[in-house]
């Protein structure tokens, strides 16, 4: 039911969902614990949440630190993005390195993001919802981020849509991870 990819960041997968189509349209399961145990993923979410973006919108790069660190699987369930990842774990040997995924309403791909990897997005279409499952639940107080401009990727548009919050994020190279690999 879920094919899992790796990429280029160690931990970090594309899953490829099995799409069920019939003359109504089609039916996806993106999560199951039972089929994420299956393909050698121990995934429990404790909270999912999606947000609606214009195209041009970029969010990111976010991650929540310890102890409220968490995985997330994300998932592009309506218009398309191109999702990054950013490796913040000490000792990997994929430390600062980035992967990228176009994730979008064909394909309905997930993008499973161990701890310790900071994420963003930009959308490419009209308007895109991007959901959300993560394993620890909102902590205001450790939700952070790094500057969008600060990884070594090189996005579609150098004058994105961004919040103040993720304008004013710490770059790459200045920031402290506490996060180590595993
Ligand atoms: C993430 C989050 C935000 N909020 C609030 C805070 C704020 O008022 C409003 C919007 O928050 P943000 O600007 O952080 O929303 P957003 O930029 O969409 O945040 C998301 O970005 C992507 C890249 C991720 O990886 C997600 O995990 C999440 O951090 O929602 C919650 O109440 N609960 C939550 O879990």
């Amino acid at each position: 039911m879920l094919q899992k990819i790796e990429t280029a960041i160690a931990d970090c997968y594309l899953l490829k969902p099995k799409k069920l189509t019939d003359n109504r349209g089609y039916f996806i399961k993106h999560f199951q614990k039972e089929m994420f145990n299956g393909i050698g993923l121990d995934f429990c979410p404790t909270e999912s949440y999606f947000s609606i973006s214009h195209q041009g919108v970029l969010r990111g790069l976010h991650f929540q630190t310890p102890p409220f660190e968490h995985g997330k699987l994300v998932t592009c369930i309506q218009g398309t993005v191109l999702d990054v990842v950013c490796d913040l774990r000490m000792g990997s040997p994929t430390y600062g390195k980035c992967a990228s995924f176009e994730l979008g309403e064909e394909t309905h791909e997930s993008v499973f993001i161990p701890a310790g990897l900071a994420h963003g997005f930009y959308v490419t279409s009209i308007q895109s919802t991007l959901l959300y499952n993560v394993t620890t639940s909102y902590a205001p107080e450790s939700d952070t981020g790094i500057a969008w401009d600060s990884i070594p990727f090189d996005w579609p548009n150098q004058q994105p849509i961004i919040s103040a919050r993720d304008a004013a994020f710490a770059r790459l190279d200045a920031f402290k991870s506490p996060f180590t690999f595993k």
